[in-house]
């Protein structure tokens, strides 16, 4: 596949939560390789987006094109095996599990004992900070500390790509500037991130271009160059 061709591709995405179309006709493209950035004051619609991308929405309609294939009807897990991670706000780990238990379960097939315990030395590499804490009980861990093991978790079936809701949010600060680093490194190994971020400046900076949501529309989509230099764009439609 060309470099240049969308890894993943909306058009017409609409979602409802009962009778509120918080989604409304929105059409984007994640190229393979690139970090994308979805940007938009509270409640714009960002959250839902990343929902419905995954199939979680109970309520949706519109095309999401992944490698060129219609993953529109399909569910969450299946969407998974196609190769399109989602780590939601909320983490989602596992309490009284193990930090490698947690990675564990990021895993769909059965490998064997030797190819998990090869995959975790894997992750490990590219997450330092878990790699000495992977025999500590997941929760005792910092929030910072959470959200890298929610995202090294779905790094473990190798997706293609993965969607990002709020990775910093509440996190000390010192761990930001990690996460982003993190981010730019799972870059570097060819995953593609769609990313949805209130630290805008942090954001953009390791961003190749970024979409503006705003009451469920988008209004606006420019290089991560220019948006940061936009100071109307990012106060009009991005301060929280
Ligand atoms: N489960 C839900 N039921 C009903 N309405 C919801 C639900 N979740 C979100 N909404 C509403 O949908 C709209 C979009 O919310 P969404 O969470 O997608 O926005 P967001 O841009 O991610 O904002 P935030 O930064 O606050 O998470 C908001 O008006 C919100 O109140």
């Amino acid at each position: 596949m060309s470099a240049f061709k969308p890894l993943l591709e909306a058009r017409g995405l609409n979602a409802w939560y009962d009778r509120s179309h918080v989604v409304q006709d929105i059409a984007f493209e994640v190229r393979a390789g690139e970090i994308v950035t979805l940007m938009g004051r509270n409640g714009a619609g960002k959250t839902t987006t990343l929902r419905t991308l995954m199939g979680l929405l109970a309520k949706a309609s519109g095309e999401v094109l992944f490698e060129g294939r219609p993953l529109q009807g399909q569910p969450a897990h299946a969407r998974f095996h196609a190769g399109l991670a989602y780590v939601p706000e909320d983490r989602r780990i596992v309490a009284g599990l193990t930090v490698r238990e947690n990675l564990q379960l990021g895993i769909i097939a059965s490998p064997s004992r030797g190819e998990m315990d090869a995959r975790i030395d894997e992750i490990a590499e590219t997450f330092p900070r878990l790699k000495e804490r992977l025999a500590q009980e997941a929760t005792s861990m910092s929030g910072g500390e959470q959200q890298m093991l929610a995202i090294a978790r779905a790094m473990m079936a190798r997706p293609k790509m993965i969607l990002l809701d709020e990775p910093s949010e509440g996190i000390m600060p010192v761990l930001v500037d990690e996460m982003f680093e993190l981010f730019a490194r799972m870059k570097g190994q060819g995953t593609t991130i769609l990313l949805v971020e209130q630290n805008v400046e942090r954001a953009l900076s390791i961003s190749d271009r970024a979409y503006i949501l705003d009451q469920g529309r988008i209004v606006h989509q420019a290089g991560a160059q220019a948006l940061l230099a936009d100071e109307d764009i990012q106060s009009r439609y991005c301060a929280v």
